[in-house]
């Protein structure tokens, strides 16, 4: 299958892409699908039929329609840990059964919602001017990401987000509450992180400090309720969840709880609704109209298949400035495996490097080298049809402008002559030939854009879900299990051994000589 890829990639090269669009007008339509309101093009790009059918081959060769089934019915895909992958159950409003082991999970799934739901509607009425979320990765990226990018609908209490250990963090977002309305989710599915532990103790002796009773002051998101009571949290403030919820994948329930304070429970519901539309169009549409599909082909096209070994994630959206940060989790931690289900060594490379930042801020840092460059970086655009600043509508349009411009200007790029042109007139002879070729743009360069009306809550339930669906197909073509890390914990490990050796309790005999070196310089300069 990957030999037939490799194949028609090879035919392909140097193929220009805009000349595709010469040879066939309807080119736009046909590779590009609409769901839920949104757009997804991927014309830009090297995929004609005869690759697009071949792609959809691997994913009904890999039988992604049934794994897909598998994981909406509760299967243990997760077979590393034993465990389901159900995120989609929290978005799942309509209530209709999930069983996981033979028991409907449901209720208790919609009994926490409300429970969500009682708790952020009483924090809203409250004096509360402060909720600071304790958490790091799934337990942070998720509801940060989109408490930024729901702005224009947060009207409930300020929300911080602490999650590095580095003590900068939490003393800078200590700084801007008041100890007596100020309230402490500590997010942490296994209630065991360093890091998350160790700042919440640190706002625990905050409040001691201040001389403000931590009653009340705190509570818990986790599946591991034991432990949250050891560490003072009763059980009437925690809210749990389940294993069959990955880290990464949780904003949809409890670890959503800050972003649902911040926009109150109806537009949290709306982001549901939203997740729950796109769950149904992964499942209901043909691979070839499917927009989750479509997304990861693309992305294995250009990553597995042409050998690019990333891909930016560039929304024209500002309120979505933490969205490549909160993919590079979703997509790096998930997909970033070497090993398949087997236990073999993967024969082709696993997940690409996901980074990116928003336009146009982007265009003025980092675009030179996507435009210019050695190297080939697909880029992914997104942006909203409209804003939620119509009496700025003259930005928006200069925004969608540049999103555009953008995608237009990676395929069309500036050839040699058109060069020529820029400088004729300021220049002569072989200085006219020096200067033109550093105007030169490659061009050919592969794009999507996806477009999208509005940047609401539920068009937000949309994204996310789109891009964890997309994650969902990328891992069963791999064959990867897409829903375990083993890669973080080796760090964490050697950090625990080296607590003691960095607090000089413990001599740093036996660690390789750099790590000695390192600890000695930075004990010599405390
Ligand atoms: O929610 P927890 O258990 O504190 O874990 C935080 C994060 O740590 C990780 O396990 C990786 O270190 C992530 O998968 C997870 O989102």
């Amino acid at each position: 299958m990957w030999d037939d890829l490799k194949r028609l990639a090879a035919a392909r090269e140097g193929r220009r892409i805009d000349g595709l669009f010469t040879e066939d007008a309807g080119r736009a339509q046909t590779f590009s699908v609409e769901a839920e309101g949104m757009l997804f093009d991927y014309s830009k790009t090297q995929i004609d039929t005869e690759v697009l059918d071949a792609l959809l081959d691997v994913a009904r060769g890999a039988d992604v329609e049934a794994r897909r089934e598998a994981m909406f019915g509760g299967a243990k895909i997760n077979e590393t840990e034993g465990r389901a992958v159900l995120h989609t159950a929290l978005r799942n409003l309509a209530g209709t059964p999930v069983e996981v082991n033979g028991a409907d999970v449901m209720p208790e799934v919609l009994d926490t919602l409300s429970r969500m739901e009682a708790l952020a509607s009483e924090v809203r009425a409250s004096k509360v001017t402060d909720v600071v979320n304790i958490g790091i990765g799934g337990s942070d990226l998720g509801p940060k990401m989109g408490t930024i990018a729901l702005a224009p609908y947060h009207d409930g209490p300020r929300c911080h987000f602490v999650s590095n250990v580095d003590g900068a963090d939490i003393a800078d977002a200590l700084k801007l509450c008041d100890p007596e309305t100020t309230l402490f989710i500590i997010a942490s599915k296994t209630f065991t992180t360093i890091e998350t532990m160790t700042n919440a103790r640190t706002a625990w002796d905050w409040l001691e400090a201040k001389g403000v009773s931590t009653e009340g002051k705190f509570v818990a998101l986790s599946s591991n309720a034991e432990k949250a009571g050891e560490w003072g949290i009763p059980a009437s403030r925690v809210f749990g969840f389940e294993d069959w919820v990955g880290g990464r994948y949780s904003m949809w329930g409890p670890i959503g709880l800050s972003m649902m304070i911040a926009v109150g429970p109806e537009n949290f519901r709306a982001f549901l609704e939203g997740g729950q539309a796109m769950d149904q169009h992964f499942r209901s549409a043909p691979l070839a109209e499917n927009m989750p599909v479509l997304l990861a082909l693309v992305g294995m096209w250009h990553n597995q298949v042409l050998g690019h070994a990333t891909r930016a994630v560039l929304p024209y959206e500002n309120r979505l400035s933490r969205l490549p940060a909160y993919l590079q989790q979703l997509e790096m931690e998930s997909n970033g495996k070497s090993v398949a289900m087997d236990g073999e060594t993967l024969v082709f490379d696993s997940g690409p490097v996901v980074w990116g930042e928003p336009g146009t801020n982007g265009q003025h840092a980092f675009y030179q080298l996507i435009h210019q460059g050695t190297r080939v970086i697909p880029c992914e655009f997104m942006v909203g049809a409209r804003s939620h600043e119509p009496n700025l509508r003259h930005h928006h349009n200069l925004l969608l402008a540049n999103c555009f411009a953008q995608s237009e200007a990676l395929m069309r790029g500036r050839d040699l002559d058109e060069a020529r042109g820029k400088v004729a007139g300021k220049f002569q002879g072989a200085e006219l030939e020096r200067q033109a070729k550093h105007r030169v743009f490659p061009g050919n360069r592969p794009s999507t854009t996806l477009v999208y009306p509005l940047l609401d809550p539920r068009t937000l339930g949309l994204i996310v879900a789109l891009y964890e669906h997309r994650v969902f197909v990328e891992g069963v073509i791999l064959d990867i299990n897409s829903y375990d890390q083993w890669g973080v914990e080796l760090g964490k490990e050697l950090a625990t051994a080296l607590g003691p050796i960095v607090s000089g309790r413990q001599s740093a005999e036996g660690k390789d000589g750099s790590t000695r070196q390192l600890v000695a310089f930075a004990q010599r300069n405390t």
